[in-house]
């Protein structure tokens, strides 16, 4: 809804509608009736719409799209009627002014705003475009390059880089009361022409160069949002507010919003904004353990094992949280070193770029406090250990930090895959021991994937949870197993594509494939740029490479299970990517490290499937995509299964997160339910009847079985509690 009320000559339209003042269609109609009322009192000169709470409006309640265009007076609609009052109305802004939000402002004949709000058009991350006015009014203010840059990324800026580039008026003092600043405006542009002041009417300044801007955009867009359709609608939307009168623009801003509402994509981009949220309330499954009856300890002296790539970047993201008290623990002298200057240049960078102010970097810096003995760890409330991926030298340091810390510290191995109950149990307190999975760089990924191991108490999960979410990361809790979530699910994928490429595929084809479905890089381009021996040095520890085979063995099998040796032949040949002078599965060449194909490595698959006496076939794109894709999606369902994740929407953060999965399909569950349960039991049913125990990641997940047997094709939503029932009615 929306308040009203009347002070000297100001008529105040405040939206209510908590947390955040989504435009429902109720505070839609809250504002059409107070601007009536205003527009009839002839005691009101002036109008403000503010927003009540912490903010001005986010924008259109995304929970009532499907209703959007049917109740009256749709947002469209809405801001067509504010524009044109004959009475100057004055938005101002805090807090938020987002999508619908900003179109409201747009619509207004004035904008004021507090320094500390932000705006932004973030429609195209819910995979649409904004609907209302907002391609057509937006080129009209600020002109059509920086319209583009604004809609077509969703980006969030300043209030004071708003006005630089003429969306805002005037800005007042982020402690300044943003009501009594706004009604004091508005009495000031009482009398005022409106002539100039209605956006919609302005011509658009750079009009005779969209052409040339549009291709400009074209080119980003297609590298930054590779496989997305809204941030190419939204270009051409905005071309239109140039080529053709406001009226006509608006017309294909609604063909475009309708074409894009209710699409696959826009499905799959408000699934991962609710998931983003929802996995704020973590649980652990089958046990009434959640978020909401588990306290975090306070957490005030941290400390980080180990400043290699993973500590330092460990370190950053606690300063970046606001931790006062950092010790850093690097017992070799130039690692310590190095990582010390890495975080203070990081810090250098970030204040130059006025990411932290001077001071914030001061205090950053003397919140790191390097230690040198296990000793000094004792006040420690959580410690993070990042060293090597190693059992032994982990298991060591545990035994230390067991000796040595309060009893009530939380104790945390950064791994990617090592059994964290094996490293809990060489402390006198395993319920201490939790697992953080940090993803490289950690300053920068938004991931953290945290390991309840069998005995973490439930205190100690919710405190690495708490730190998560007070580091900004996405924090998901999942089970002990190897690999975890990501990793586990991940391995099938580089194995499936390794045998595609026994078959017939090529790199480049496999590669071309999975960047049209929406990755950023194709798996050998990314194997190339991690380093090809990472994969090769795990195979190592399962006694898997090629080199670890006795004379005779079968090439393509190891421990009685299919395995394609190309991986290791390219490795042993010293490919191991970009850092081997620019070669892996590919050949990188030039400063710009252009990739190329290499006859090399045909020659080597080539030779490979001769030798092996495999008759190369077309494999197509269908088949690279099903066969990539579906025994990853297999293995989500058996995570979900052994309760090592508790709904989709955590695996599908992580692998989104972590894996740069295409958001634009919502992650691999949520794009098996866009496919349809029954279909990819298909596919996976017909390649397990075809391959057997040879490969064991096809044998399909007995809880997708049941699920498609007993209820067809279910929504996402209602996957682990119809396998709860399912699970219960059979004991
Ligand atoms: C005819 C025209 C048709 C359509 C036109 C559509 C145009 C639009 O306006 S589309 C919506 C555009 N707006 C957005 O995408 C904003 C989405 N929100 C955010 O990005 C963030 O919420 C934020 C504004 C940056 C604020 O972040 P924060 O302070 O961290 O709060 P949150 O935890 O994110 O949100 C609190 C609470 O509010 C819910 N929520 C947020 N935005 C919306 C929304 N637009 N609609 C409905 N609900 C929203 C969010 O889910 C949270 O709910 P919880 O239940 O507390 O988890």
């Amino acid at each position: 809804m929306a308040n009203y009320s009347v002070r000297n000559q100001v008529a105040i339209i405040s939206l209510c509608s908590p947390p955040v003042n989504a435009l429902s269609s109720d505070v839609r109609r809250g504002i059409l009736d107070s601007l009536k009322k205003a527009e009839q009192d002839v005691k009101v000169a002036a109008i403000v719409i503010c927003g009540e709470g912490r903010t001005f409006c986010v924008g259109a309640d995304i929970t009532e799209f499907k209703s959007e265009f049917k109740t009256f007076p749709n947002l469209f609609e809405l801001v067509d009627i504010l524009e044109s009052s004959p009475k100057p109305i004055v938005a101002a802004i805090h807090g938020h002014a987002f999508g619908g939000g900003l179109e409201v402002a747009l619509a207004c004949h004035y904008r004021v705003a507090l320094s500390s709000a932000k705006l932004a058009l973030p429609e195209v991350k819910l995979g649409i475009l904004p609907g209302a006015g907002g391609t057509q009014r937006l080129p009209r203010l600020i002109g059509i390059d920086s319209s583009m840059q604004w809609i077509a990324f969703g980006d969030e800026y300043s209030a004071q880089i708003a006005a630089n580039i003429g969306i805002i008026d005037r800005i007042f003092p982020s402690n300044a009361d943003i009501l009594e600043s706004a009604v004091q405006y508005a009495q000031s542009i009482i009398g005022k022409s409106l002539i100039n002041r209605r956006v919609s009417k302005l011509p658009v300044k750079d009009a005779s160069k969209v052409s040339h801007i549009m291709e400009k955009y074209k080119q980003i867009v297609g590298k930054k949002s590779r496989g997305a359709i809204a941030p190419m609608v939204c270009l051409e939307a905005i071309k239109h507010a140039a080529l053709l009168p406001y009226v006509e623009g608006m017309k294909k801003e609604r063909m475009g919003i309708e074409a894009l509402m209710g699409s696959d994509q826009s499905k799959s981009l408000i699934y991962m904004f609710f998931a983003e949220r929802q996995v704020r309330n973590w649980t652990i499954p089958g046990t009434g353990i959640n978020s909401k009856n588990t306290k975090p300890i306070k957490v005030e002296k941290v400390a980080v094992i180990g400043l290699g790539t993973m500590g330092r970047g460990i370190v950053l993201s606690l300063l970046k949280a606001g931790i006062k008290h950092v010790s850093v623990m690097e017992l070799n002298k130039t690692a310590r070193e190095n990582g010390l200057l890495f975080i203070k240049n990081i810090l250098e960078g970030y204040a130059a770029r006025g990411t932290i102010s001077e001071t914030q970097k001061r205090s950053m810096v003397d919140a790191l406090k390097p230690v040198s003995n296990f000793e000094m760890l004792k006040d420690t409330d959580l410690v993070i250990e990042a060293v090597f991926e190693s059992m032994s030298i982990k298991k060591d340091i545990f035994a230390k930090l067991g000796q040595v810390c309060k009893p009530s510290a939380v104790l945390a191995t950064n791994t990617s895959a090592l059994d964290v109950d094996e490293i809990a149990m060489v402390t006198p307190k395993p319920k201490q021991v939790v697992g953080m999975h940090f993803f490289a760089p950690a300053h920068v990924m938004k991931l953290l994937e945290n390991v309840r191991g069998s005995k973490s108490s439930p205190q100690v999960i919710a405190t690495a949870m708490n730190m998560g979410q007070r580091m900004g990361k996405v924090t998901v809790l999942v089970g002990n197993c190897h690999g975890f979530v990501g990793n586990r699910m991940f391995r099938h994928y580089t194995v499936e594509t390794d045998f595609m490429l026994e078959e017939g595929a090529y790199p480049e084809q496999v590669d071309t494939v999975l960047k049209k479905f929406g990755f950023a890089m194709g798996r050998y381009q990314v194997g190339d740029l991690s380093g090809n021996d990472i994969g090769y040095r795990m195979r190592t520890k399962f006694e898997m490479t090629n080199k670890q085979q006795p004379p005779g063995a079968p090439e393509r099998e190891r421990h009685g299970v299919r395995y394609c040796p190309l991986a290791d032949f390219l490795v042993e040949s010293g490919r191991l990517g970009y850092k081997s002078d620019g070669k892996g599965w590919f050949r990188y060449l030039g400063k710009n490290r252009e990739l190329t194909v290499d006859n090399e490595v045909t020659s080597m698959i080539d030779s490979y499937r001769r030798r092996n006496k495999i008759v190369p076939r077309k494999i197509n794109g269908e088949e690279i995509i099903e066969r990539a894709l579906y025994p990853l999606i297999n293995e989500g369902f058996k995570i979900l299964e052994e309760g090592i994740a508790s709904n989709p929407m955590e695996i599908d953060l992580i692998l989104v997160h972590g894996y740069a999965w295409p958001r634009h399909t919502g992650g691999p569950m949520f794009y098996a339910h866009l496919i349809g349960l029954p279909k990819i039991l298909r596919v996976i049913e017909r390649h397990w009847n075809n391959a057997g125990l040879r490969e064991p990641h096809w044998e399909p997940s007995k809880m997708l079985v049941r699920l498609v047997k007993n209820h067809g094709n279910p929504d996402i939503m209602s996957w682990t509690t119809l396998e709860r029932e399912t699970v219960r009615s059979a004991l």
